[in-house]
């Protein structure tokens, strides 16, 4: 049995180096689908549950949407993604650094880590950079 909550974010970025549109500064409404599998608890307040909806939100929230929504995630392996980034923290905007490029695939593997380290039953993410267009990363990419 798995469960699943949808959650959305705002994000800015760019693919420098990209050989097309991406590789201009601009943003996505991203879907994050967080997939959980695990035993049902069979007693107390969290009976009938593998985890509560809620704490799978909170947990969300404090790991992923207070760092990623709303900021410029950029690599820092580009110079002018670094520059961009400087510019804006340096003026107290949100920012948030990745060692690779900002593909929906690495920004996949980046949140599965995070979340997994908090909800071990996380099972796979599915995360949306379009509403067409998405990556879906989980264990079995791990081993
Ligand atoms: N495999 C990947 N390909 C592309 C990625 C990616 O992360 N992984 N990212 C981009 C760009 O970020 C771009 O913003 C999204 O590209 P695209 O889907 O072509 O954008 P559209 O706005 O045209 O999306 P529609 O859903 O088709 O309207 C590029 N490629
Ligand atoms: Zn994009």
């Amino acid at each position: 049995m798995i469960i699943t909550k949808t959650f959305s974010f705002d994000m800015a970025h760019m693919l420098d180096g990209h050989d097309g549109k991406c590789n201009n500064l601009h943003g996505h409404t991203y879907q994050l689908k967080v997939a959980l599998q695990g035993n049902v608890c069979q007693t107390g307040a969290k009976s009938g549950m593998i985890r509560d909806y809620g704490d799978i939100k909170q947990c969300v929230k404090m790991t992923i949407l207070d760092f990623f929504d709303h900021a410029f995630v950029y690599d820092e392996t580009r110079e002018i993604e670094r520059q961009i980034a400087t510019l804006l923290a340096n003026d107290g905007r949100k920012i948030y650094r990745l060692t690779k490029r900002t593909t929906a695939e690495n920004i996949s593997q980046v949140i599965f880590r995070l979340l997994k380290s908090h909800m071990p039953e996380l099972t796979y993410i599915e995360l949306f950079e379009t509403q067409s267009s998405s990556c879906i990363y989980g264990e079995v990419d791990e081993k």
